[in-house]
């Protein structure tokens, strides 16, 4: 368990850390999250002794790490992937490691193999590229057999088999019972690694929590419209006090015409069947889930220290928020400055009707209308009073205007055919099922052939599958694989 009580730190009277505190649970992954500069590297150095606290302190399971006599089997790190000898080659690293820890010089080779460097073990440090050095790294780190991992940004550099190793190397020594403390500037990796969260931005904790939490309350559901009649829709949510109606940037994925709003607070289905019945022209209608990334940036835009400018010809990265002022969005306000799209400019192109989700009139919204034909607008329709989408019995007293909450059910005969959207894609963030019992374990290696094809079981030597005794009992101990002797003593690495 790593613990971090009240931390700050100052470097030249700049804040780095201001009480910083949080726990690395035994048996979790917890994913350090932060923009760059935040402070993710310097609280892990202080959790590693490597750097003094100005004040607070840093407990690896329980005590100040450099108390510790066995320092690689209590932790091991991964802070800087290009730390290894450029003259010296990765066979020789490791061992120069191993032996002035006590390790046995068979976990030099077992670490070689799970970390897939056997073909270039006897290659300089030097010539490795980044991904390398990264694998060198972390097989450093597994030297000792450690009950607590630190790795900051481990899969920098990493190919995609690499990055999927990782992740199943921290899943499986989270589930020996062991803590992981992984960083990361990736949300949507660490989601998919983690258990816990600890984001951090300018040095200051902005948030504690699991990944389902972060999901469940970071997700923020709104409804995307384009339409060329936004003064009719916004009529429709007038006195809908729990709905918010904001124009929004356009997207390259938007139709060109039309003005783009952002509706939030109302639900996606009754707020199509009143469209509907309101006969409100829609280019496109779509439910828009804020990804776990959105969230994250969301959290941290106003912390980040170094601000890009915006590429050119991008739409803004939105974080839940109407964005005003931008090209785009004064592209959109210009269209939608028509009075009435539907009647003049906004007609849309056959292949832009048919992306609307409610049609235009009650048959067929695949049919544009013949140019100049008269069509209703605004004013020859009756005006669409207030909806709340909070109030499921309408108090509206038009009879032809329909109601959130109430009216009758989509797809009804009487009503107009309403498309099923297209839900935003969510699945790179779920938590990913049970680990298989495959996954390369430091100290006890199984066959990770699928994933690396180093690693095969067969290359390793006997004796590393031999009961290991531990001077004292861990966490997780039952679920272990027999460690291996590593009675390792003295000697930071
Ligand atoms: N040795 C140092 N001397 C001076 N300033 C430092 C030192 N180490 C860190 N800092 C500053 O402390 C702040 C936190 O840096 P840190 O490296 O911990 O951030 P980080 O979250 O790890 O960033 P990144 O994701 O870019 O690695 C930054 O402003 C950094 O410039």
């Amino acid at each position: 368990m790593i613990t971090i009580e009240g931390v700050s730190k100052q470097f030249k009277g700049k804040i780095a850390l201001d009480q910083v505190s949080f726990t690395a649970e035994d048996g979790k992954v917890t994913g350090f999250l932060g923009p760059n500069g935040a402070g993710k590297s310097t609280t892990m150095r202080a959790a590693l002794g490597l750097i003094k606290p100005d004040a607070g302190r840093a407990l690896i399971d329980g005590k100040p790490f450099r108390e510790s006599a066995s320092p690689m089997a209590l932790v091991g790190a991964v802070l800087d992937a290009k730390s290894a000898h450029k003259g010296r080659s990765a066979y020789n690293h490791l061992l120069a490691l191993a032996l002035t820890n006590g390790i046995p010089k068979k976990r030099v080779n077992e670490v070689i193999a799970l970390t897939g460097l056997e073909s270039v073990r006897k290659r300089k440090a030097g010539s490795f590229s980044l991904g390398m050095s990264q694998r060198l790294s972390i097989a450093a780190a597994l030297l000792g057999d450690p009950h607590n991992l630190v790795l900051d940004e481990p899969v920098n550099g990493l190919d995609p088999e690499g990055v999927k190793w990782v992740r199943e190397l921290c899943r499986f020594y989270a589930s020996q019972g062991r803590a992981v403390l992984l960083s990361s500037h990736l949300m949507s990796e660490v989601a998919l690694t983690a258990d816990n969260l600890v984001i951090i931005g300018q040095g200051r904790i902005l948030e504690t929590t699991s990944v389902d939490r972060f999901v469940a309350e970071h997700s923020v559901h709104a409804i995307r419209v384009v339409t060329p009649e936004p003064d009719k829709l916004r009529r429709i949510f007038e006195g809908a006090n729990q709905v918010q109606v904001s124009e929004t940037a356009r997207l390259l994925s938007d139709p060109e015409r039309g003005v783009v709003l952002r509706i939030s607070g109302a639900q996606l289905e009754r707020t199509a069947q009143v469209f509907a019945q309101a006969q409100l022209v829609t280019y496109e209608l779509i439910e828009e889930r804020a990804s776990l990334e959105d969230a994250y940036m969301m959290l941290t835009h106003s912390q980040v220290q170094y601000v890009t400018r915006e590429v050119p010809g991008q739409a803004p990265v939105q974080y839940g928020t109407p964005q005003q002022g931008t090209a785009a969005a004064a592209r959109a306000q210009s269209v939608g400055s028509q009075p009435d799209g539907l009647a003049h400019t906004g007609v849309p192109s056959p292949t832009i009707v048919s992306q609307s989700l409610v049609p235009t009139q009650p048959t067929d919204n695949t049919v544009q209308p013949p140019d100049g034909a008269a069509q209703p607008t605004d004013a020859a329709q009756p005006a669409v009073p207030a909806q709340s989408l909070a109030t499921t019995q309408s108090d509206n007293t038009r009879p032809d205007v329909p109601q959130f909450g109430g009216g009758q059910p989509v797809g009804s005969p009487e009503q107009p055919q309403v498309f099923p959207v297209q839900p935003i894609d969510t699945s790179a963030y779920q938590q990913p099922p049970a680990q298989p019992n495959n996954v390369p374990a430091a100290g006890a290696p199984v066959d990770t052939s699928a994933d690396v094809e180093q690693s095969q079981p067969q290359e390793q030597p006997p004796e590393q599958s031999q009961p290991q005794p531990r001077t004292e009992p861990q966490a997780g101990d039952a679920n272990r694989q027999p460690p291996e002797q590593t009675t390792t003593q003295g000697g930071a690495r």
